[in-house]
């Protein structure tokens, strides 16, 4: 089975994150580590997660000068990982320059993606820090841009998917946080969508964080979440 789901590994310890982690095998789902574990922990638990044959999306959403995020990019090629992240709104440039240094790699460059509008945003939050228009529109423009930087797809909410899927095709990938199974609690999620509907819209992967790691059983939530989405 090739999974959409990206279990996104948002634990304080180590042991909390690898309990779920030998509970599970890698056809079930990818890991996200983010912000959180990679300061605690670093490279070397991400070597772990590879080791047990998971593809790891490492999700620190890099904003920087150009220069500065390609090395990064880079440090994440030689990492291995499967999936690494940018912000859009550092700009064209930034990006582009952040794709060139993946040439050398190849076919084992990791997929770069653009981070648009954080999913915990809405119109208040934009108007806030001084931009004037919808979440809609403003991950469309960053959708745009980061498709004519080159890269491989972006981080959206469920809710842009269809529309974002006609204007930029059925090869850039779209990449969904913002999951909420019927019932769970949206926390400081705002543009939030269930794990089929984001599949029906035509989500390629659903980035799924609490619903799944504040669970009792984390597990068995990852497996009934899987199971709802054969079929689709
Ligand atoms: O726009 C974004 C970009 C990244 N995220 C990350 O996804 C997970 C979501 O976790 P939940 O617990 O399911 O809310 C989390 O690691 C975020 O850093 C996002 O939510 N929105």
């Amino acid at each position: 089975m090739d999974s959409k789901i990206i279990v996104a590994l948002d634990y304080e310890t180590e042991a909390e994150a690898l309990n779920l982690v030998e509970q599970i095998d890698p056809s079930l789902c990818r890991l996200k580590v983010g912000k959180e574990m990679f300061t605690t922990l670093g490279t070397n638990f991400v070597k772990q997660l590879q080791e047990r044959k998971f593809d790891v999306f490492l999700d620190l959403k890099f904003h920087d000068i150009p220069n500065t995020v390609a090395r990064a990019v880079r440090s994440a090629a030689d990492l291995g990982v499967w999936m690494v992240d940018l912000h859009a709104s550092g700009g064209l440039r930034m990006m582009e320059e952040a794709k060139n240094i993946l040439e050398p790699y190849g076919k084992d460059a990791p997929l770069l993606i653009g981070v648009t509008v954080l999913t915990s945003m809405e119109d208040l939050d934009l108007l806030q820090i001084g931009i004037n228009a919808s979440p809609m529109e403003q991950v469309i423009r960053l959708a745009h841009l980061t498709q004519r930087a080159g890269l491989d797809g972006v981080v959206c909410s469920p809710q842009e998917v269809e529309i974002l899927r006609r204007n930029l095709g059925p090869d850039f990938k779209l990449v969904t946080p913002g999951i909420r199974p019927v019932g769970a609690e949206f926390g400081d999620q705002r543009r939030v969508m269930t794990p089929s509907a984001a599949v029906r819209s035509g989500s390629d992967y659903l980035v799924i964080g609490r619903p799944i790691t504040q669970a009792e059983n984390p597990a068995e939530v990852l497996r009934s979440i899987n199971a709802s989405l054969t079929n689709i």
